[in-house]
């Protein structure tokens, strides 16, 4: 590649998260953030927020009056204003996006081209709350600017190392065969923390880490020298610990229960599951932890708790694939900035030998655990560095 601008998009369903990159004429380390942003509120009441990578705040504007109800259509005035932005002498070169799910196809990250589009759309069913947004950006830019390489990067790629042990469901094999298997979700994000512990912590790196994702969306991986074993999330994006909006692990009989009982079918028990369960349903107040927290109701206190026993589990649990624990590494949103999460979590594992220290937790320092624990570490997570590391090697291949 030569030198220019990287764009870095991981959309939702009513937001856009990008980031700019420099890119080098070489080596994949001279990718450097120059400035990040989000459209929020896309459909309602859209508002621009851009600030650059030392923080100080560039814009913070309504774009009500570009909103067209769509990410798709809004996307054109992002990259324009995007484009305006840009030092003279860097013109954008590239795009690299997160894709949440890239099947049994895709165990890397891949150029967009052919039928690649097409294969990545017949995955949308498995990940109805992201798949279809993150490929309604690449198509809104490939309707604008044809000619600019755009790279798919996977949630699920990083997880294509696990054994079956693993990735097997106790269903009949011919199910499993046809890929109703586990995937595993937030790969991006758990392959930056394996580089970054291998970069600051390279011994703990060689050995048996459990990752918490804790974000809107959440979950949980072990790393074993740094390659991932096994992982909360399975063959789509529900499973495993319950999150803002979605229910986790689930008895299969309540979906049945619920057809049979409530008239249910696919399209509503998908709302049902993936908009109406998780912190929101248990609540009934809000899917956001930090409201949650403030709020006194016993319902919201129920959601806070069930929350943090069920990711205390799961840590547990993947501490047995491991044959044991070495370190514990919270990050995403809740994972970054939630002491009273982290240290509920971290009692319910006291048996084991963690100990939060109060103080470096509550001030959300980096190493939050005391001298006689299992070592503890936040790590903030960056999906968006990984995702334009892969697109420059992709596109210098
Ligand atoms: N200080 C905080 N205390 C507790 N939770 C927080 C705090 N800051 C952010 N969060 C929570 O982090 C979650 C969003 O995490 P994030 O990783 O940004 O989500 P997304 O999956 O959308 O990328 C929300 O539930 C929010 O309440
Ligand atoms: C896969 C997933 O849950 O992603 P997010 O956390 O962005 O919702
Ligand atoms: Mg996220």
């Amino acid at each position: 590649m030569t030198k220019g601008a990287l764009l870095v998009l991981n959309s939702g369903s009513s937001s856009v998260k990008f980031t700019i990159f420099q890119v080098g004429s070489k080596a994949q380390d001279q990718v450097s953030p120059l400035f990040a942003g989000q459209l929020t509120g896309i459909g309602t009441d859209a508002n621009l927020k851009a600030k650059t990578s030392e923080g100080k705040l560039i814009t913070n504007e309504s774009w009500a009056d570009k909103d067209r109800g769509s990410v798709p259509a809004i996307l054109p005035h992002l990259l324009e204003w995007i484009e305006t932005n840009l030092p003279a002498d860097l013109p954008l070169k590239a795009a690299g996006h997160r894709v949440v799910h890239g099947g049994e196809t895709y165990d890397k990250p891949v150029l967009v081209q052919g039928d690649v589009f097409k294969k990545l759309a017949d995955l949308s069913p498995l990940a109805p709350l992201h798949q279809p947004q993150n490929l309604a950006a690449i198509e809104a830019l490939a309707n604008s600017r044809p000619e600019l390489p755009q790279v798919a990067c996977f949630d699920t790629a990083f997880h294509q190392t696990q054994p079956p042990l693993s990735t097997t469901y106790a269903i009949p094999k011919r199910y499993t065969d046809e890929g109703v298997r586990r995937y595993g979700f937030h790969g991006l994000s758990y392959e930056y923390i394996a580089h970054n512990l291998r970069e600051n912590k390279p011994d703990l790196a060689k050995g048996r880490v459990v990752v918490a994702h804790l974000g809107n969306g959440a979950s949980l991986t072990a790393l074993d020298n740094g390659v991932s074993v096994e992982t909360s999330m399975g063959f789509s994006a529900l499973d495993g610990v319950p999150m803002g909006t979605r229910p986790g692990s689930l008895d299969a009989g309540i979906l049945i229960h619920l057809m049979r009982t409530y008239d249910m079918d696919a399209d509503d028990l998908e709302k049902l599951l993936y908009h109406q369960c998780g912190l929101l349903g248990v609540s009934n107040i809000s899917n956001d932890m930090r409201e949650l927290e403030e709020n006194s109701d016993p319902n919201a206190q129920l959601a806070v708790d069930l929350f943090s026993i069920k990711v205390a589990k799961q840590i547990a649990s993947l501490a047995i694939t491991l044959g044991g624990i070495d370190g514990l590494i919270f990050t995403a949103g809740i994972g970054e900035h939630g002491p009273i999460i982290r240290k509920k979590i971290c009692d319910y594992l006291a048996w084991i030998g963690f100990e939060l220290d109060v103080a470096a937790n509550d001030a959300n320092e980096e190493l939050i655990s005391t001298e006689s624990s299992i070592p503890v570490y936040i790590i903030p997570t960056d999906e968006e560095l990984m995702i334009a590391r892969h697109t420059v090697n992709v596109l210098s291949a």
